[in-house]
């Protein structure tokens, strides 16, 4: 089954005239890939990705999302279909800061109406996966930063999406940490079957995924 299916997909911002960031890409992934997307500074990675994740639209082209063409959904099935479909990872954790680990890993879904004891129940079941059953109750103030970014991917996993997107989900660690959250998402992948597309400039950690997509000034090569 296909996961994502862009077909001559272009971006131009508005305002910035005529350039192309992204250009007539076409590019599928299947169910269950590792993905990895890999491209100098502003060959159009973080566009590519927002534009897979709903969060930005194309210009031209068709995006087609889990057999769902994105740009015929109005915002808030949008954001609903993002909620229910994708976890997302940043380079910075984002999490919220005066709440603990298994608060933070809970939070989706709270914000989704689930009951808080299995809401509980299924974060702390994802906290263990990424190995952080021993820090539950610390808050991000008191985690390392490898251990921060565990809890964002614990978080983006919680609601059991079909397709996790990262970008740069490594780029504010150690060279260590990075390859510990990489082999994590090569074991969620293996153990959770979610589907996985990451951005990164490192073509060292990049080569570990079934597949690399190259960019190179918005097309790839
Ligand atoms: N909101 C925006 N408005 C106008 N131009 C933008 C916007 N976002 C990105 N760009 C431009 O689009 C191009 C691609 O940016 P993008 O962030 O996708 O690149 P990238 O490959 O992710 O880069 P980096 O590795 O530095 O994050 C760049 O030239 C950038 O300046």
């Amino acid at each position: 089954m296909k996961i994502v299916d862009c077909i001559n997909l272009t971006k131009v911002y508005p305002g910035v005239q005529s350039t192309e960031v992204l250009k007539e890409l076409n590019l599928s992934i299947e169910a269950g890939e590792q993905a990895a997307i890999l491209g100098q500074s502003g060959s159009g990675k973080s566009t590519l990705l927002h534009i897979i994740g709903a969060l930005d639209s194309a210009s031209s082209g068709q995006v087609t999302i889990l057999n769902t063409d994105i740009s015929t959904l109005s915002d808030d099935k949008i954001a609903a279909f993002r909620n229910e479909n994708m976890g997302f990872i940043y380079q910075f954790h984002h999490l919220l800061m005066e709440f603990t680990a298994l608060e933070n890993a809970m939070m989706p879904l709270l914000i989704a109406g689930k009951d808080e004891s299995r809401a509980k129940q299924k974060a702390t079941e994802l906290l263990e996966l990424v190995g952080l059953s021993h820090r539950l109750n610390h808050k991000p103030s008191q985690l390392s930063g490898g251990e921060r970014q565990r809890v964002a991917i614990a978080r983006a996993l919680v609601n059991e999406p079909k397709l996790v997107l990262a970008d740069e989900p490594t780029g504010n660690l150690d060279k260590a940490n990075a390859q510990a959250v990489f082999d994590l998402f090569l074991k969620i992948n293996k153990e959770l079957n979610t589907t996985l597309i990451v951005v990164t400039h490192d073509q060292q950690l990049a080569n570990q995924f079934g597949r690399v997509i190259k960019l190179d000034d918005g097309r790839i090569v």
